[in-house]
């Protein structure tokens, strides 16, 4: 669909060749206090796509333009879906990157699973020449995936505001 939104719908195959999938499952430790904790803090996932599915114990949240957190409270039976920071950076910044994190609440179990979808090791994210042009230039260089993983371990991407934009902004 985002490829057809787009307009490039002709890297598709491109793009299947070069991705490979990991599933994570994750619990989180319950709260036994009646302040909130921080789960997961912070972050954007460096991958393409995530497709998470939950139990009922909300928490997720994702950071909105007034720099408030809104609530994710998806319908029972339903996915969410997040861009990526390679994805972000392949539609030359056309598609928005969530910051997100959770929030757990007291005795609730918290369970997700998150299919990621991640460019090969090695894989050049380069934005396609159809989405650089006057009104739209050029936001990141072409990096490998690889190495800006290895970079976003460091404590340089702790202290930035945006690793992607650190790393390989224009
Ligand atoms: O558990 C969740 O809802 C979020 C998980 C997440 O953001 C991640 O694993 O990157
Ligand atoms: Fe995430």
């Amino acid at each position: 669909m985002i490829v057809e939104i787009l307009g490039v719908e002709k890297y598709m195959d491109e793009h299947l060749n070069s991705t490979n999938y990991l599933l994570r499952l994750i619990k989180y430790k319950t709260p036994q206090s009646s302040e909130t904790e921080i789960g997961l803090s912070a972050h954007t996932d460096k991958k393409i796509l995530t497709i998470l599915y939950q139990n009922q114990a909300n928490g997720l949240q994702v950071l909105i333009k007034d720099g408030q957190w809104k609530n994710i409270n998806p319908t029972p039976g339903t996915i969410t879906i997040m861009i990526g920071d390679s994805l972000h950076a392949w539609t030359n910044g056309r598609i928005h990157l969530p910051y997100h994190r959770v929030l757990m609440r007291e005795n609730e179990t918290r369970y997700s699973v998150a299919l990621f979808s991640t460019p090969k090791d090695g894989f050049t994210i380069k934005a396609p020449e159809e989405l650089v042009d006057e009104d739209h230039p050029l936001l990141f260089k072409p990096y490998n995936h690889l190495e800006f993983l290895t970079f976003s371990y460091t404590e340089e991407d702790l202290q930035c505001e945006s690793a992607l934009k650190t790393y390989c902004g224009v």
